[in-house]
């Protein structure tokens, strides 16, 4: 019998969300950026729903690290405060001459409200739960970071973009946050774990909803049909 183990929690939790983030990898959003096909009000979308949403995960950074020992929460405000000016100063928005009016008077679209609102309701729930809610966040594009280092794209803002995230310092938080994970499984109960699995995979569902809300231009009357 195989007895090879993943002992870590992460490792777990890696291994159940595989096959979503395969899709989010080779979700046609992600290959037409790659192909040039994919149509730059597309992106405009994509770039105007994640402002809306990075301001929200920001946010929960600080609402999370408040739940915690000050110890990890620290690190949790740490990332935010990095994410922050990445939001502020996102060079993208100024190629695709999008403003931050404009960004704020679209409204939010049902996949990006349902994952923001999925991981609000994770603090009531337990910080471990909530901390795993975020995860998916960072390593997924991690991992997609991983797989853009050798793509190109013959539109130079879709170029630009698969650049944005071929940080070292991206890794590194990434990293910091699994380990995070990691310690708190080590000092929650099964049932609190059981919740951080759940959180974890919601989120890696609605990532990948994220690529199909955008592709699609997801709106309100969408849920009718
Ligand atoms: C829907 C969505 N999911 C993940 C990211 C990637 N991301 C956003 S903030 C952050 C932390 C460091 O800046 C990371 C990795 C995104 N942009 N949009």
């Amino acid at each position: 019998m195989n007895e090879a183990k993943t002992n870590k929690f992460s490792d777990q939790l890696h291994q159940a969300a595989a096959p979503l983030w395969q899709k989010s990898l080779h979700h046609p959003f992600i290959t037409e950026l790659a192909s040039g096909q994919l149509p730059l009000t597309t992106f405009r979308y994509y770039l105007t729903q994640d402002t809306k949403y990075l301001e929200a995960f920001n946010q929960l950074h600080e609402k999370t690290a408040a739940l915690l020992p000050s110890s990890q929460g620290e690190l949790l405000l740490r990332l935010a405060r990095e994410a922050g000016e990445d939001v502020q100063h996102n060079p993208i928005l100024l190629q695709v001459d999008l403003t931050a009016g404009q960004i704020r008077q679209a409204p939010i679209a049902p996949n990006n409200y349902a994952y923001i609102t999925h991981m609000e309701h994770q603090l009531s729930l337990s910080p471990a739960a909530a901390v795993a809610g975020l995860l998916p966040c960072y390593w997924l594009y991690d991992e997609l970071a991983d797989y853009w280092k050798g793509q190109t794209s013959p539109i130079p803002v879709y170029q630009a973009f698969f650049n944005s995230y071929q940080t070292a310092g991206f890794n590194n938080s990434t990293r910091l946050l699994i380990g995070l994970v990691d310690d708190l499984a080590a000092e929650n109960s099964d049932l609190v774990k059981e919740q951080m699995l759940t959180a974890f995979m919601r989120s890696s569902r609605y990532e990948l909803g994220f690529w199909q809300m955008a592709y699609t231009h997801q709106t309100w009357d969408d849920l009718e049909n």
